[in-house]
């Protein structure tokens, strides 16, 4: 029997057995390419796992070929591989990417990262323009809505299927309110809405399940840290990088959620960051509803009734966020600006 590693978050319905799907990561060289590779190969759901990197992806496929779980493991390297890569691929996830050093901001490799994911995005569009599509590299904020434009100009943006991935902040948010209020762990769900990047992480710490009630300095303390903790890893690595592996077992349950609802699991939710009409943003991260074709419902109920300190955090982020969304699209234009003024 395959074991199953990385659980998927909050369901307790099954699905066919007979349920396989490909899956490619893009950057599966990187810090997170290849633990994220590892957990992936390990679900019994992915009959074939395709690697693509720019570099080193030959000795990443054939380490991961020799564990003995059904997914065929094939390597694709450079740009001329991958067409061939994405053929076929029903979830596409991309880390590729540069991860900040102790001192950055995620905005801080803009330029280089915007890039590399317009680039892999025009790919995707190319060649499998019915995928979910996973996009980790950051800064988040601004990659997804660089990917819709991208996609939205080869005509085949689906924005239900369009994901940034948001999810280790979930993840964070779980494990310190567990560690902080004395919980079982595998009970905690903290909804975390908003974007990816300092004050636009908005933890909702009054949405926790099991229902818990935090002091006013617990709820500031505990959202000061989910919202600082990539900044926290980013210094203990002192220069070597930012968070890989807790990112890795992130991204690994999204897509196993993402899986688990191609395969028509109908109880599937997750927080992501998507084109969005819960606010007056463009894009914004919430609980979603995962279906057969992607979002099949945003789940507006968390962002009502909300507490004042949370209501406030939320006007606060707006800014911010509408920044790094406009700052994004005007990326994924600005070469079709300059041919139209040639
Ligand atoms: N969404 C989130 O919650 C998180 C996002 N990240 C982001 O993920 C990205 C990757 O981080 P790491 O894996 O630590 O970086 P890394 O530098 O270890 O790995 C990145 C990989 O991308 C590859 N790459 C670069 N350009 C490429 C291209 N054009 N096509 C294919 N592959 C390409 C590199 O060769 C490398 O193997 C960073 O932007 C980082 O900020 C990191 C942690 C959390
Ligand atoms: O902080 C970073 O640069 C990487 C990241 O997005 C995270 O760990 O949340």
């Amino acid at each position: 029997m395959t074991p199953r590693i990385v659980p998927k978050a909050k369901s307790g319905s099954h699905i066919s057995p007979q349920a396989s799907y490909k899956v490619a990561v893009l950057g599966a060289a990187g810090g997170i390419g290849q633990p994220l590779g590892l957990l992936i190969k390990m679900s019994p759901l992915v009959s074939e796992l395709h690697l693509y990197d720019i570099t080193n992806v030959k000795g990443v496929a054939a380490d991961l070929s020799h564990c003995n779980t059904p997914a065929q493991v094939l390597d694709f390297t450079g740009p001329s591989e991958l067409a061939n890569c994405l053929k076929g691929v029903d979830v596409v996830v991309i880390p590729a990417g540069v991860p900040r050093k102790p001192g950055m901001t995620r905005d801080d490799f803009f330029n280089i990262n915007a890039s590399i994911v317009k680039t892999l995005v025009e790919a995707v569009a190319d060649n499998c323009p019915e995928a979910f599509i996973h996009i980790i590299s950051n800064p988040v904020n601004s990659t997804v809505p660089i990917a819709a434009e991208v996609l939205k100009r080869k005509g085949v943006y689906n924005p239900k299927k369009l994901f940034g991935v948001t999810t280790l902040d979930v993840v964070r948010a779980n494990t310190f309110v567990a560690q902080k209020k004395n919980l079982k762990l595998i009970d905690v769900d903290v909804p975390v809405v908003g974007g990816h990047a300092g004050i636009t992480i908005l933890p909702l710490l009054s949405k926790t399940r099991p229902s818990v009630t935090f002091t006013d300095d617990e709820i500031e303390e505990l959202t000061k840290r989910i919202q600082n903790a990539g900044t926290e890893v980013v210094e203990a690595k002192a220069g070597a990088g930012s968070a890989t592996l807790s990112m890795a077992y992130a991204a690994a349950r999204f897509v196993e959620s993402s899986l688990h609802a191609l395969a028509g699991d109908p109880d599937v939710y997750e927080c992501t960051f998507i084109q969005s009409e819960l606010t007056d943003l463009p894009f914004f991260a919430s609980r979603v509803k995962l279906g057969k074709n992607g979002v099949e419902s945003v789940v507006s109920a968390d962002l009502e009734g909300v507490t004042e300190y949370e209501a406030k955090a939320l006007e606060a982020l707006k800014a911010e966020l509408k920044g790094s969304i406009e700052k994004g699209i005007t990326f994924a234009n600005k070469d079709q600006e300059a041919a139209a003024s040639v």
